[in-house]
């Protein structure tokens, strides 16, 4: 008897070969359909059998119920994590306790690392990535809502935007946010790509902002905007959050890595993003498009390599 079984191709990213996936959950055979044959003249029927790989199965039918359960939980407990990062850091700008700036950075660093170091909270399913996306998807409507003035969160305003403008929240948070989503969805916890590219983009370009206001006297001489120090602690900081996270990873078992490699091609990650950042083009393209971009491109052919 002739089984053939016909699995489509897996997912929508490459798999890297020294990345181990996270243990699945206990295998269950995979639903299969089989065809039977009859061939002329020949005593053996052929059975063509197609197995339908979760990923071909319906949103929803291919995940527990205690998966469902658990994605539900994991999605509204960082849900509720981003809503009382916003009002705390609102109430510390309230009460004068730290300026809008800071608040506003402090909150572009917070949010998406934390984002980033709660993936693990999510469950194994095939489904978990989106459970963990709904996050920054939710995040996206407030902040669209409140960017055209459907409402008014004075809160999310002062604790996000440069000068108090609602309609600030429709550039730069709003382009963070959605890579927020993307990144999870994309790349998830099985990627380096989507972990190198969020640690940058919150972590080294957040801190740029806070060490070069502060101690970025000597400007760089294409950008008079940007600073050597304010881009150097980029560097630096992009790169220690970067393998940080990828360690964190690392340790709870989603990938392993080739560590004297990873030093060499996260640096060249955070060296491509920090000359990104620091080009004087905010005005054509905001650097929350323009570092993630750069970032994933980059780490996307040296994890490749
Ligand atoms: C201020 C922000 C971006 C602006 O960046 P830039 O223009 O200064 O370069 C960040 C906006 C954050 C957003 C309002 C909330 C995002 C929450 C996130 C999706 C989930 C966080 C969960 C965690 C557990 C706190
Ligand atoms: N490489 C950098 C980045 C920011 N900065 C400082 O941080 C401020 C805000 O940086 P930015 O324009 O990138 O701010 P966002 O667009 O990220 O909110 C700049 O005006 C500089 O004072 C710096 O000195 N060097």
């Amino acid at each position: 008897m002739t089984h053939i079984f016909l699995t489509p191709s897996s997912y929508l990213i490459p798999k890297f070969s020294a990345v181990r996936h996270h243990p699945l959950p206990p295998w269950k055979p995979p639903p299969t359909v089989t065809f039977r044959f009859l061939r002329a003249a020949h005593p053996v029927p052929l059975r063509l059998t197609l197995t339908l790989r979760p990923y071909f199965v319906p949103c929803g039918l291919s995940a527990t119920a205690g998966d469902l359960l658990h994605n539900a939980g994991a999605t509204a407990g960082v849900l509720a994590g981003a809503y009382t990062l916003v009002f705390a850091f609102d109430n510390l700008t309230q009460r004068k306790l730290i300026e809008q700036s800071l608040s506003r950075k402090l909150v572009h660093i917070l949010s998406g690392l934390l984002f980033l170091i709660s993936w693990p909270i999510f469950s194994n399913s095939t489904e978990a990535r989106y459970f963990a996306a709904f996050v920054p998807f939710v995040n996206c409507l407030r902040l669209v809502v409140n960017g055209l003035a459907l409402a008014s969160d004075e809160g999310l305003v002062k604790s996000v935007t440069r000068k108090g403008d609602p309609q600030e929240l429709l550039r730069g948070p709003l382009y963070y946010v959605v890579i927020l989503m993307l990144c999870a969805l994309v790349f998830w916890r099985e990627s380096p790509i989507g972990i190198v590219s969020l640690a940058t983009m919150c972590g080294g370009d957040g801190i740029a902002d806070i060490i070069g206001r502060r101690f970025g006297s000597v400007k760089i001489p294409y950008n008079q905007r940007k600073s050597w120090m304010g881009s150097i602690s980029m560097l630096i900081f992009g790169f220690l959050i970067s393998i940080g996270m990828l360690y964190y990873y690392s340790v709870l078992g989603y990938i392993q890595l080739d560590w004297s490699r990873t030093f060499q091609r996260v640096a060249l990650v955070s060296l491509v993003a920090t000359v990104v950042e620091s080009l004087p083009i905010t005005e054509v393209v905001d650097d929350n498009i323009s570092v993630p971009l750069a970032t994933t491109t980059v780490a996307f052919l040296s994890f490749s390599s």
